[in-house]
């Protein structure tokens, strides 16, 4: 019989987030033959209680788990000795700051599965909490475009209980006529498209969004091929844009001139051209007043990205001359909204859905053994596999 653990976050601040919500854990009790230990925690967003009354048991001691499950990088002096465990580690792209936390995994020869690097066999990430992320970024970009222009008002996500009383907010809720711009194909971009829906704004196609006036709220669906091509060829593929991204161009300029709210979700590296440069803010025509740059890369393809701000303090201003942070809502500013971990203010939720992309696509495929999981795997009982070799150095100096 399979022990699963919960791990109490121990990363600070605590996330409240958790792999595996109670009703999944009595799904999984009662459906497999799982067995299911949650350590105590009081700050995850499920409490205690609803894991016991789960049928879950409640325990400190996890040595007895065959799989762990967290969420973000655990705590060097948290880690057990040759587990497995699945979480975010960071670590794929050598962070700096999760080295010690990745040569401890060896030492301890520790068996590490990454959710970042589960994905289906064409590269399309398996799991994730971009949808929220999506749905509380696209709030708060339409919050803090009412804050600006006093033309409506909308509360805080983290004080709703869930998604359901989050959407019985909307109620009574009228746009003015906006116009406003999405962009990105991921889960994140879903998430935005979802929250357009329900507070009725409607989409149209890109020509009309640029060439028209309309008197209700509008929104456009900008993806790849909507935003890149090639700078000579004047095409656009997306196994070619990822592989060659650097010989694109970015096609998104017209839509500075006439887009109120820019709700931003596309994937972003170095190597992929920015929305617009920073110095397009100070030109008269530059129409874009609130920014909801929910992909959250400082000085990345939203060049005025200064850096995250919190979800208590999730907007401030960027100022059109100096292009220095400022207050948000200045009429010589415009507005960003730049929170890095914006599913937190919707947990339950967040986690339910990440639960349910667990249980169906992974935790039978561990038990089984699948390429999915293997290639996830970075390490193996304290080695690293094929795939992360080129982590050597970063894993065992
Ligand atoms: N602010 C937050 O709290 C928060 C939360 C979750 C995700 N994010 C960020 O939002 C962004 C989008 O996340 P998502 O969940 O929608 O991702 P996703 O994995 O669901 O989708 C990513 C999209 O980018 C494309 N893509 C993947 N690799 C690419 C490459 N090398 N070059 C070009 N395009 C590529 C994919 O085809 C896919 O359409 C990411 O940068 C992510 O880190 C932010």
């Amino acid at each position: 019989m399979p022990v699963i653990g919960l791990i109490r976050e121990g990363k600070i601040p605590a996330d409240n987030r958790v792999a595996l919500t109670p009703a999944q854990c009595r799904w999984l009790l009662k459906s497999t033959d799982f067995k299911i230990l949650v350590q105590p925690s009081s700050t995850r967003c499920f409490s205690d209680n609803e894991y016991e009354r789960s049928g879950a048991v409640l325990q400190e001691d996890l040595s007895n788990c065959d799989l762990l499950l967290g969420i973000k990088e655990v705590p060097v002096n948290m880690l057990l000795a040759n587990k497995a465990y699945m979480f975010f580690s960071h670590t794929k792209k050598l962070q700096p700051y999760n080295q010690k936390l990745m040569q401890e995994m060896v030492k301890k020869k520790i068996t590490l599965i990454d959710y970042e690097c589960l994905e289906h066999e064409d590269g399309q990430r398996i799991i994730g909490f971009g949808f929220f992320a999506g749905i509380v970024g696209a709030h708060n970009g339409l919050m803090a475009y009412g804050e600006r222009t006093g033309a409506y008002k909308l509360g805080r996500v983290y004080k709703q209980k869930d998604y359901l009383e989050l959407i019985h907010t909307y109620f009574g809720l009228k746009l003015p006529p906006v116009k406003i711009a999405v962009t990105g194909s991921g889960r994140v971009a879903h998430g935005i498209l979802e929250i357009m829906n329900i507070v009725d704004v409607q989409e149209v196609e890109p020509d009309e969004y640029i060439n028209k006036t309309f008197s209700y709220p509008v929104y456009v669906h900008l993806k790849g091929a909507d935003l890149y091509t090639h700078k000579e060829k004047r095409t656009y593929t997306r196994d070619d844009f990822h592989a060659n991204a650097p010989q694109y161009e970015c096609l998104f300029q017209p839509y500075t001139l006439h887009t109120d709210i820019l709700m931003n979700g596309v994937y972003w590296d170095a190597t992929i051209p920015r929305l617009f440069e920073a110095d397009d803010i100070k030109a008269d025509g530059f129409k874009i007043q609130t920014i909801a740059d929910i992909t959250d890369d400082a000085h990345g393809s939203i060049p005025v990205n200064l850096g995250d701000c919190t979800i208590n303090d999730p907007v401030y201003g960027v100022d059109k001359v100096t292009l220095q942070r400022t207050a948000p809502y200045l009429k010589t500013s415009i507005d960003v909204m730049a929170v890095g971990n914006l599913p937190n203010e919707l947990p339950r939720d967040a986690s339910r859905f990440f639960g349910e992309q667990l249980i169906k696509h992974v935790l039978s495929d561990y038990i089984k053994g699948s390429s999915i999981i293997d290639k996830a795997t970075i390490l193996k009982e304290g080695k690293l596999t094929p795939g992360f070799e080129y982590l050597s150095d970063y894993a065992n100096s």
